[in-house]
């Protein structure tokens, strides 16, 4: 409505390449009654044909996974390959996983005496789905596949800074034949139209991933509006290596050293550390401290820096300007509060179509106290902290240390310490051993300031319908 438009930038060229709509608080009403007019016969739709069209969705991106890819990449900087294996086919995963969960879907029912309960699961309404620009599509239909699956009809806004594969899923929606006003995608910025969405009096709940500072904003609009919330939000996580993963020769044991570190390059570097879940805290138990950092910074030194379109590149670029000066400032902070930096701390110049990108290596610090600002703060960039540890109590306080409490990996061999561990760890998701291993039946979410509610399987299924329990007395 507003006729204007915004920038849209390739960070690994940091050139302008395509502009999307400025869209406005108009543009979310019009969208709201939109979405008002299609609910009754949507929600009146069979789970049988609401699944039916959303396999269909997933099907058709799965047709033009190249081009969802390609696309992906060029908006968000991260590397071809990672976009083509892990974020696109995560997106039809959600479709196709929502689109089989409703089916699958139940609602309780209890008797006691002749008295018998039994609980209804209604859609909402109208939905709200904000989403952030790390994992742009991966995350854009974690929200609205259980949303629309529910019933519900959808107003959601894709970053600003990473538009482009929202685009093109509206393309595909309308050919897979989801009628007009259930999903409705709103272009625009987080102050106009992110706020308009959390403010809008038709809009019931309100599904947020994104920073904890905004997830606050939200809530201030939404929950005096008594807007049903699903916050997902940042996260400081530790890695949590003890020493017993180191090969065990003596036993015959060859114990996980190797994939504890070839997970940890992982969880400390995939999408350039832009993943909330990634461990950017690494303590490791002392007396194996000095041979994990020379191995640690070894690999990491390994890793290819480049023009995220070429198939041999590692880490991309980092997603906007704006982005890499705040991941720069927490380097030279980090160098100001005593860190030292073991590999990276600079911007690149690469060569070619890429020279004037946003570019960050892979950077290593240790030396820093566990609780200085580097180590309390999110960062969100390929940045890592090492610090060593001698006790479980010692590196548990340090652990729960932060605000924070979304995940956490611990790398043992001894299961009893894994679990002791994981019980008193103050973070939503554990992962012992591993990285990143999704069930999409599992409740995903954070405690403490890294959000509020749980999504994922039938967690979502249930965030997003209203309880409605009827009691009935059976007359004798
Ligand atoms: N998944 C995560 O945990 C993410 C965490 N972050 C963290 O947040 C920091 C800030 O990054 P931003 O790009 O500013 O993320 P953000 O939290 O501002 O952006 C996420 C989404 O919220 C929208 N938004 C922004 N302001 C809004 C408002 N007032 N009301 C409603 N919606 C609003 C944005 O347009 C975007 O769609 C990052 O440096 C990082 O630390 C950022 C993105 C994802
Ligand atoms: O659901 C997942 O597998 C990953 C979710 C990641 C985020 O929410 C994030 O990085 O913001």
């Amino acid at each position: 409505m507003s006729g204007e438009y915004l920038d849209n930038f390739d960070p690994a060229e940091g050139e302008v390449y395509d502009i999307i709509p400025d869209s406005d608080e108009i543009d979310v009403a019009l969208a709201a009654d939109a979405a008002e007019n299609a609910f009754p016969a949507w929600s009146a739709a069979s789970i049988e044909e609401r699944s039916k069209i959303l396999m269909k969705v997933a099907s058709l991106i799965q047709r033009d996974l190249g081009e969802f890819a390609r696309a992906e990449c060029v908006d968000n900087g991260k590397p071809l390959a990672l976009a083509r294996n892990i974020d696109i086919p995560r997106a039809i995963k959600n479709f196709e996983f929502f689109a089989s969960a409703i089916v699958n879907f139940s609602s309780e029912s209890h008797s006691t005496g002749g008295v018998v309960n039994y609980t209804l699961r209604n859609p909402i309404g109208i939905v709200g789905a904000i989403s952030p620009w790390n994992l742009p599509l991966y995350l854009f239909t974690w929200k609205i596949a259980p949303a629309l699956a529910a019933g519900n009809c959808v107003v959601a806004k894709p970053s600003e800074i990473t538009p482009m594969t929202a685009c093109m899923l509206s393309e595909i929606c309308i050919e897979a034949g989801l009628p007009r006003g259930v999903l409705n995608i709103v272009h625009g910025l987080g102050p106009k139209v992110g706020k308009a969405i959390s403010s809008h009096p038709k809009i019931k709940a309100i599904t947020f991933t994104g920073g904890t500072k905004t997830g606050a904003e939200i809530a201030s609009i939404a929950a005096p509006m008594f807007k049903k919330m699903s916050l997902e939000l940042g996260g400081k996580n530790p890695n949590i290596i003890f020493a017993d993963c180191v090969p065990n020769e003596r036993f015959g044991h060859k114990g996980n050293y190797e994939e504890m570190l070839e997970t940890t390059v992982r969880s400390s570097f995939q999408n350039q550390g832009e993943i909330c879940l990634c461990g950017s805290r690494i303590f490791v138990e002392k007396k194996m401290y000095d041979k994990f950092k020379t191995d640690f910074v070894e690999r990491v030194k390994t890793l290819k820096v480049g023009d995220p379109l070429e198939s041999a590149t590692n880490q991309g670029a980092i997603v906007s300007k704006q982005h890499m000066e705040k991941i720069l400032y927490y380097i030279e902070l980090a160098k100001e509060e005593g860190g030292k930096i073991l590999c990276g701390g600079n911007r690149v110049t690469l060569e070619g179509r890429c020279k004037n990108g946003w570019v960050i290596e892979p950077t290593v610090i240790e030396a820093l106290p566990y609780n200085c600002r580097t180590n309390m703060e999110e960062i969100f960039g390929p940045v890592v902290t090492l610090t060593p540890f001698e006790t479980e109590e010692e590196v548990l306080m340090m652990a729960n240390s932060t605000e924070y409490g979304l995940a956490s990996i611990i790398w043992t061999e001894n299961i009893t310490r894994a679990h002791r561990v994981a019980s008193k760890i103050q973070t939503g998701i554990v992962w012992i051993n591993c990285w990143m291993e999704r069930d999409l039946r599992t409740p995903f979410g954070g405690m403490k300031n890294s959000g509020v509610g749980r999504e994922g399987g039938l967690e979502a299924l249930r965030f997003f319908t209203e309880p409605k329990n009827v009691c009935l007395k059976i007359k004798e």
